[in-house]
């Protein structure tokens, strides 16, 4: 039986650019489509919101610009670039599986303000209500590095705070968070689920991968915003193909991180 719009589970997923280029200095299609027949399998008991970067990424595809300004208005420049060409994808893509998509830009600033705050909310339950899928970047443009330009990872976070998802799905490309001392002798041991975030810290190296901007310091960040919201974090490998659902089947090891003093069920 099909469920009620208001019994879907509303999930919040962030795609890192490493997830979306499959590590290449290209965006997959592939990887989009497998995003978009996931969330086709699962739409009838979830409800998506994505976060997705690789504008800056897709714009690398076709063009070297050239400047002697800062890095960062490089970087600005590019994801002004690169977005439509993302969006095209997506839309594409997902028109294909018979989804509809819509862009939302937004910034940090955006979430400090009541009214804009109350905007992002009505604007994206209107979307949900008429089964558009809202993809979210940073509104680069105007973004500042005073507050963190790039890290989509946090954007993810208080999105998902602000819409009350009741999980926030971060894809990157590991298998979640490994022990630091499984990195260090490279057998990557997933940590499997873990509530207390400071001990986590401890577990990252100042890494990220080569589109990566965050790293899994900027994933453990949001998983502590998500947390102070009610909200699981669960960091999965994007990579993989299937990696909503085959997270949700457990078969594959992948880091939640859960809300504090929950005891997990013994299975
Ligand atoms: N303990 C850890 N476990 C897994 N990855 C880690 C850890 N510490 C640092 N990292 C780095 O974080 C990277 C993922 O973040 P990032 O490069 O920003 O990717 P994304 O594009 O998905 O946001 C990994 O590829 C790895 O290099
Ligand atoms: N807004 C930028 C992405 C910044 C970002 O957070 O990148 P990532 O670490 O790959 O999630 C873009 O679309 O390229």
């Amino acid at each position: 039986m099909a469920m009620d719009k208001q019994d879907k589970k509303r999930i919040v997923l962030k795609v890192g650019s490493n997830v979306l280029t499959k590590e290449t200095d290209h965006i997959s299609r592939g990887k989009i489509e497998d995003i978009g027949r996931q969330i086709v399998a699962m739409q009838d008991e979830y409800e998506f919101v994505i976060v997705s970067s690789g504008a800056i990424a897709v714009a690398k595809q076709f063009v070297n610009l050239e400047s002697n300004g800062a890095a960062i208005n490089v970087k600005q420049a590019l994801a002004s670039i690169g977005q439509p060409h993302l969006m095209r994808i997506f839309q594409e893509s997902f028109r294909d599986l018979g989804l509809l998509t819509s862009q939302c830009l937004l910034s940090y600033s955006d979430f400090e303000r009541a009214q804009s705050k109350k905007n992002i909310v009505n604007t994206i339950n209107v979307l949900l209500a008429n089964h558009y899928i809202p993809i979210i970047n940073e509104n680069d443009t105007v973004a500042t590095d005073e507050i963190q330009f790039g890290d989509n990872d946090k954007l993810a976070a208080l999105t998902a705070s602000l819409l009350k998802a009741d999980k926030l799905l971060i894809a990157t490309n590991t298998n979640g968070v490994y022990t630091k001392e499984s990195v260090e002798d490279n057998t990557y041991d997933t940590i499997a689920s873990v509530d207390n975030i400071n001990a986590l810290e401890n577990e990252i190296i100042a890494e990220t991968s080569t589109h990566g901007t965050g790293g899994m310091k900027s994933k453990i960040e949001a998983a502590r915003i998500a947390q102070e919201a009610h909200i699981e974090t669960w960091v999965v490998n994007g990579l993989r193909d299937n990696f909503i659902v085959d997270a949700i089947n457990e078969q594959y090891p992948f880091t939640k991180i859960i809300l504090e003093n929950k005891v997990e069920p013994i299975n």
